[in-house]
């Protein structure tokens, strides 16, 4: 099986590549990249001018549901939302029914995820059994299994001691600690960002502080303990002030930003809609251009979208009662060109760095580039186009976004997973 796409102008910060390029896929691998590829079988024709091509994207944090919660999201939904948005690998946080706690619990996921997803899944262990915060995992089995991480995600490890204990087990078993940063005792009823709005609308707040003590705990931790940190969904000026000056001194640390955190700020937030309410919130405009610098600056390496679906009977409750999360797969892309790359704080090659070379090399995997001989991971994506997101239209189970009717640019056309179109978009969506 042959494909040939043509005159695509490829973006490889990793192979150093930019410019118009056919390239000619056999199987699930590239096999040429060149200028006027003539193939020698018939092969399969995609005209890709105008259009631009880049490695598959790869999402180091995403909520699939499966197993236990399927009635938001399963595998094989979650994945289809996955490669609408460009993503050829995905890596699902461990708060689901049991927790992936286990080895069992790691090869069910993968078993399910080999039968049907349409991506690769790469499942992340978590550090506590049943997410309890009591006793620790056994991080060499869930590495054996095929975890790629570990990470307590949905909340923090709060006991400090058993923390540090699991970071020096993770970083025994080279499995690098995906960390949410939220102090419990702090949180209280919060909702929404502590500010002006939060007072506006009535609701309770949540203050930068809830993040910013994990983040420096955590960072403390990682010098402490020599275990790579990578520091999820941050929100604040001081998360990005740290991890700098943490790098500066040479700690293994990454951090990641979701879209959300920097599209909209709690002003946005328009009323008591649960579409708005997010682990941590929407922050402050102050917030949003550090959010914005870090990324701009090489302080903050990753976009991860924080996938986190709900039902719509979930989300459909006010503020105060409603589960915190938004769904993030099938928009990410576009708002990073609206909000990143068309606003000039993100040229086209550092989104690719964000979204896929960096990734990559924080789960230590032959991923993120389109050289000759590599697997055929990759996206085809219009930069320039221009439509209104409907989340009616999603392949994910969840609607709960607030992006919905929003005016964005930039759109995926199609994803290849191990050669194979996995997405193309219809001409009327
Ligand atoms: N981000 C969220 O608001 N929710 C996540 C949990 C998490 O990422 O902390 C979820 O699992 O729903
Ligand atoms: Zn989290
Ligand atoms: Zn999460």
């Amino acid at each position: 099986m042959l494909t040939l796409i043509k005159n695509g102008y490829i973006i490889d910060p990793k192979a150093k590549r930019e410019g118009i390029f056919d390239i000619l896929i056999e199987g699930d691998r590239i096999k040429r990249i060149d200028s006027n590829i003539i193939p020698e079988k018939s092969a399969t024709i995609i005209d890709a001018s105008g259009k631009t091509i880049m490695p598959g994207f790869i999402d180091l944090h995403v909520h699939l549901r499966e197993p236990g919660y399927e009635y938001k999201e399963t595998i094989k939904t979650g994945s289809m939302a996955a490669a609408a948005g460009g993503f050829t690998t995905i890596c699902p946080m461990p708060n689901t029914k049991p927790a992936t706690d286990s080895s069992e619990v790691i090869r069910w996921i993968l078993d399910r995820a080999k039968q049907e997803a349409v991506v690769n899944v790469l499942p992340i262990g978590a550090i506590t059994l049943g997410q309890e915060g009591l006793e620790l995992t056994n991080m060499q089995e869930l590495f054996e299994a095929g975890a790629v991480a570990v990470s307590e995600d949905g909340k923090s490890v709060m006991d400090t001691a058993l923390y540090a204990e699991g970071m020096k087990l993770a970083a025994g078993n080279k499995l690098p600690v995906f960390a949410h940063c939220e102090d419990k005792s702090l949180v209280k009823s919060g909702v929404m960002n502590a500010g002006k709005k939060a007072s506006l609308l009535g609701l309770a707040g949540i203050s930068n502080a809830v993040e910013d003590i994990i983040v420096a705990r955590d960072i403390l931790l990682a010098k402490e303990t020599g275990v790579r940190l990578h520091l999820c969904h941050c929100s604040t000026r001081d998360s990005v002030k740290m991890i700098s000056l943490a790098k500066e001194e040479g700690i293994k640390v990454t951090g990641e930003v979701c879209p959300h955190h920097f599209a909209l700020t709690d002003e946005d937030i328009p009323s008591d809609d649960s579409d708005y309410k997010m682990n941590p919130p929407l922050r402050s405009a102050d917030d949003v251009e550090a959010l914005k610098e870090g990324l701009r600056d090489g302080i903050i390496d990753v976009i991860a979208t924080d996938h986190a679906p709900h039902s719509e009977e979930e989300k459909s409750k006010s503020m105060a009662e409603a589960p915190f999360g938004i769904v993030g797969l099938e928009t990410a892309f576009s708002l990073s060109v609206t909000h990143l790359v068309k606003t000039g704080y993100l040229t086209p090659v550092q989104l690719v760095e964000k979204l896929s070379v960096n990734p990559a090399k924080i789960l230590g995997i032959d991923r993120g580039s389109i050289s000759e001989g590599c697997v055929a991971d990759l996206v085809i994506a219009d930069f320039d186009i221009e439509y209104t997101i409907d989340k009616n239209s999603f392949y994910s189970k969840g609607k709960n976004t607030p992006f919905h009717e929003s005016k964005v640019i930039g759109q995926i056309l199609y994803t290849f997973v191990a050669g194979k179109v996995v997405y193309q978009k219809s001409r009327n969506s």
